[in-house]
């Protein structure tokens, strides 16, 4: 094969073929994570999303993306992006939007090959970060809302706290997330009710019997 002249022109016109060939495979990928089906796991903190969700991996093969570990897997790494995550998860507060939603996506395009659909759990916190979803990966088939009492998350998470070794599960923070989950997150269920995606999960009974209500609102998919 004769390679071409390295010369300015040539170089222009590589540059211009590279850039329509990134634009290119951009658009397949999300192609392929678009078109694998991606579940919201959407609740107050400790109301048991991420008990169901490793359920649901279990009978349905799913891939489970927890935002919050995601998270707290970057602060466990100790970079400096770990850091400044931490005092915010410390506080209860958010994080900015970019961060997580970049994480989410790098995470299933890494899977998406394999996967049989995606749980996303605990993302969106706010409308605006479901817009931006939508915009850079596809709509939700289905948001599992995950519904228990104040009371009951609040006692379920002092519980966890005194194994989980999270930083954020004492009752300071929990109090913080609790007011803005009802702040900022509700609303999030609202704005997908109104497309009919949403079923939600009565989380006050037993861990089986909360899972027997996701398992009929998954199966309504097939
Ligand atoms: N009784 C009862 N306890 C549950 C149920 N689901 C979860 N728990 C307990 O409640 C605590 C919180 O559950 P998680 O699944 O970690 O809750 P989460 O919604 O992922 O919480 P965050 O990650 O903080 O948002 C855990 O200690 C669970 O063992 C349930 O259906 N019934
Ligand atoms: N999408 C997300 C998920 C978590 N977080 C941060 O990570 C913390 C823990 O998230 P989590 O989903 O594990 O737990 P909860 O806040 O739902 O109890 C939150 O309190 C936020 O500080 C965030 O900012 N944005
Ligand atoms: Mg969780």
């Amino acid at each position: 094969m004769v390679l071409p002249e390295d010369d300015d022109e040539d170089d222009e016109g590589c540059k211009a073929s590279t850039a329509a060939v990134i634009t290119f495979i951009k658009s397949l990928s999300k192609f392929e994570y678009g078109s694998v089906s991606s579940l919201g796991v959407k609740g107050g903190p400790g109301s048991g999303k991420g008990t169901q969700c490793e359920k649901v991996v279990e009978k349905y093969g799913f891939t489970h993306l927890s935002s919050g570990d995601l998270l707290r897997a970057e602060v466990a790494s100790g970079s400096e992006r770990g850091k400044h995550l931490q005092a915010i998860m410390q506080k209860g507060e958010l994080v900015p939007l970019d961060t997580v939603l970049d994480m989410i996506k790098d995470a299933m395009i890494a899977k998406a090959d394999v996967s049989k659909g995606f749980l996303i759990d605990g993302y969106p916190r706010e409308v605006k970060q479901g817009e931006e979803f939508e915009k850079k990966i596809g709509a939700p088939a289905l948001l599992l809302y995950i519904d228990a009492k104040p009371e009951t998350m609040v006692q379920r998470l002092v519980k966890r706290g005194e194994t989980s070794g999270r930083a954020d599960d004492n009752e300071e923070t929990i109090k913080k997330r609790l007011d803005l989950y009802y702040k900022a997150t509700e609303p999030v269920i609202a704005y997908y009710e109104s497309r009919g995606i949403v079923r939600k999960i009565d989380s006050e009974l037993t861990v089986d019997e909360v899972f027997k209500q996701v398992s009929q609102a998954i199966d309504t998919l097939k």
